[in-house]
């Protein structure tokens, strides 16, 4: 199947190679950029010399639909939103890594995205695309919205516990580390060496985009609106999630009857890996892949769960997750082209 990618110079675009290249059902006909449409894209990452041999090109409608079937946009905030509707009205199905179409309250897009959500009837078209909860419905998807990474690593860890009835769902605190390719590629004093190095930074408190995103898939698994605290942080490292999640049990549980609970829920899910007692992950043993791991603590003396749920953000919380998306959406295995061990050390 012929594939384009548009936002073709950034790092969800090249993490999008590389694990396309090995994924026997796609061909990459086209990468779209548009900084540097008509250069090689070895040119600007020369980790891909004569591996991806790809001129990059400028975005046209009407010329992509005629040659492709499926479009991943790796495209900031409010880029997506123009160009998708027009590529599904002439049968284009479309993956989007943005947040463009993952909110369905137009209020809350214009809060956290400042600016306009797509129309209605595109939003209500897209599928969001967390596959552990949502496959049958990712099947038939014209539009799929991929998932932040953060609410990736967050509802991995929590749905398990929401929809189980375990937690007292109004004590929900979150608190996330991401490594620094989460910003992408384009530079900012945020992510300046001189001060990403050695230092540990709070940031977006109350204010970051994927708070409405985390509360809107968690209570549609409740079935009642829910709020959280959301503490997200940059740490220096270069890819990796984790979300430390902290809630009210609503009974005593040990840890070994909890972790039974998710084990048994994600059992026929390849990419979440539930950890045995007494072992919490690290963003290492997750990194280069497409897994989600999880650890768990009930805390007997607080009555509190302690969630640990790890993903490498440009993977399991960007790309990789796309592509097990597109296998859902044609019938292939989800595993396929993504069946990676983690890089380690
Ligand atoms: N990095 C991460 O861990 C994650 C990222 N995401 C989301 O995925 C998307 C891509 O992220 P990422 O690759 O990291 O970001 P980058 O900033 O690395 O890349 C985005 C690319 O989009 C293109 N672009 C920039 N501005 C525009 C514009 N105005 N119109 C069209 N294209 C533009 C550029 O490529 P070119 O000039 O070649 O077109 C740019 O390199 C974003 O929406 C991001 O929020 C989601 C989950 C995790
Ligand atoms: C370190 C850093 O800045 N990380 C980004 C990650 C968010 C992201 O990629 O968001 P979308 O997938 O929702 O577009 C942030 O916190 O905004």
């Amino acid at each position: 199947m012929d594939v384009a990618i548009i936002g073709g110079t950034g790092y969800g675009a090249v993490e999008l190679l590389r694990f396309l290249h090995n994924h026997p059902h796609v061909n990459i006909k086209k990468v779209i950029s548009h900084s540097n449409s008509g250069r090689d894209l070895a040119d600007v990452y020369p980790h891909l010399t004569e591996v991806a041999d790809i001129q990059m090109s400028a975005l046209e409608v009407d010329t992509l639909a005629e040659e492709v079937e499926l479009v991943f946009f790796a495209t900031p905030s409010n880029v997506s939103k123009n160009v998708i509707p027009s590529l599904v009205e002439k049968g284009v199905r479309c993956i989007d890594l943005s947040g463009d179409f993952r909110l369905r309250d137009g209020d809350k897009y214009q809060e956290y995205y400042g600016e306009e959500m797509a129309s209605q009837q595109y939003i209500d078209k897209a599928v969001y695309g967390l596959p552990e909860i949502n496959k049958e419905s990712i099947k038939e998807a014209s539009i799929l919205a991929n998932p932040g990474c953060y609410p990736t690593a967050t509802a991995l860890g929590l749905i398990p516990a929401v929809e189980q009835g375990i937690i007292d769902k109004k004590s929900i605190i979150i608190d996330a580390k991401t490594g620094v390719s989460g910003a992408g590629r384009s530079l900012s004093l945020n992510v300046h060496f001189s001060e990403m190095n050695e230092n540990f930074k709070a940031y977006k408190i109350g204010v970051h985009k994927h708070i409405p995103e985390i509360e809107q898939m968690i209570s549609e698994r409740a079935e009642e609106e829910l709020q959280v605290i959301f503490t997200p942080h940059i740490v220096p490292m270069t890819r990796g999630i984790m979300s430390t999640i902290y809630v009210d049990l609503n009974d005593q549980y040990s840890t070994k009857q909890l972790l039974d609970i998710y084990q048994s829920y994600y059992k026929d899910h390849p990419f979440v890996r539930v950890r045995p007692e007494g072992v919490i992950p690290a963003t290492k043993e997750v990194y280069g892949s497409n897994y989600c791991d999880i650890g768990l603590y009930a805390d007997e003396r607080t009555g509190k769960l302690i969630i640990v749920s790890v993903i490498d953000n440009l993977v399991k919380g960007a790309s990789g997750q796309a592509i097990q998306n597109m296998n859902i959406m044609y019938g292939w295995d989800e595993m396929t082209g993504l069946d990676q061990l983690p890089i380690f050390p």
